[in-house]
């Protein structure tokens, strides 16, 4: 039994699909993140699993039951869901620890001590588990709507952007404490998100969604080194598409030359294809004879993206060490070292 379930999602506003038969499982104690650009259907997604939102077509599933088919859509509250959303809605006339209590308010008082207990232990809410939310940060605001959806132990927790009025510097560190706060408590959790960075920290996988379909549901090395398509790829990190001829099940022909994959692509001799490189697969190499001309850079910190043209022509993107400083127009070393070979058909 899977912690949810959605079978061939389908829904439309006035006669426009927003979901496109979206699949998917959930395993317990899964944290999954739905990433993908904006209006493609993300929060549309998490209100179906909700039941904020009806469906044409297709069932939604949580822990074993049906909630939602295209007659069927079982109430918000019967769901036993958990929900955080962007702006916390905490109420600002109860302290944190009286809005962690409003959803456990039919247990006896010393169970519900318990909880708070337990609760501000693990999200470290102890120093302001008594203040009200106009005294409490954002971040710990927020921890306290995490706090107040998780006491009732929902079958599901589903949070909406829950970063979004966060310091985008913060949001990777936030996103790590507290994938490692659901991770103890044992919660499955699906959350919307725009940004990779945070959906990395957090998520076992995310799924990445466009246009109303959902393009792959896997880990975030999935993502990155086995995209599905070329939407997933140029998603997902950057890198440039080159086009290609197959030589043979390893290897490719471009105008960076030979490039070689110890992995099979699947394309057949001859085939021609378009090859996506990464910044990662071009390596600055003041010993290599193959060079490459300087065309822009950023400085990322401990790293430059530099965009280098090889050949007067082809571009392609490589991550240097940031001490190798080299300015623009001036021709620089690469060596290509390629794990496996991204692959796509031609246009
Ligand atoms: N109630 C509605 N009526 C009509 N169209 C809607 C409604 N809700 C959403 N849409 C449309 O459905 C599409 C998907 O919207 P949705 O909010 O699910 O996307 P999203 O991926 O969450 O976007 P964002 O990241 O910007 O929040 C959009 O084109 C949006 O305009």
């Amino acid at each position: 039994m899977h912690a949810l379930e959605l079978k061939n999602i389908n829904v439309s506003f006035s006669a426009r699909q927003v979901l496109n038969s979206i699949s998917l499982q959930v395993n317990d104690g899964e944290i999954i993140c739905l990433l993908g650009p904006s209006g493609g259907g993300k929060t549309t997604l998490l209100r179906t699993i909700a039941g904020f939102q009806t469906i044409e077509d297709g069932e939604v599933w949580i822990a074993g039951n049906k909630y939602s088919d295209n007659k069927v859509n079982v109430a918000v509250e019967k769901r036993r869901l958990g929900m955080v959303f962007q702006d916390y809605a905490l109420f600002p006339h109860l302290t944190a620890r009286e809005n962690i209590c409003f959803g456990i308010y039919q247990l006896a008082k010393p169970e519900q001590d318990q909880k708070i207990e337990t609760l501000s232990e693990l999200l470290d809410m102890k120093s302001f588990i008594d203040l009200y939310p106009h005294q409490l940060s954002g971040g710990q605001q927020q921890r306290v709507a995490i706090a107040r959806a998780m006491a009732p132990e929902p079958k599901l927790l589903l949070l909406d952007e829950p970063f979004s009025s966060m310091d985008v510097e913060l949001r990777e560190l936030l996103a790590r404490d507290l994938r490692r706060v659901f991770k103890t408590a044992g919660i499955t959790v699906i959350m919307v998100s725009h940004n990779q960075h945070e959906a990395f920290a957090m998520a076992d996988r995310i799924g990445l969604i466009n246009g109303g379909s959902l393009q792959q549901l896997d880990s975030a090395f999935g993502l990155y080194h086995r995209p599905n398509n070329e939407f997933v790829a140029d998603f997902i990190g950057e890198g440039v598409f080159l086009d290609a001829v197959v030589i043979d099940e390893h290897c490719v022909d471009t105008k960076l030359g030979l490039l070689k994959g110890n992995t099979q692509h699947g394309y057949k001799a001859g085939e021609s294809v378009r090859v996506f490189v990464r910044p990662d697969d071009i390596l600055h190499d003041d010993e290599s004879e193959k060079t490459a001309v300087v065309i822009d850079k950023v400085f990322r910190g401990a790293e430059f993206l530099y965009t280098l043209a090889i050949n007067g022509q082809e571009q392609v993107l490589s991550l240097v060490p940031s001490h190798h400083d080299h300015p623009v127009n001036e021709a620089i070393g690469i060596r290509l070292e390629i794990e496996h070979l991204v692959v796509f058909p031609a246009k």
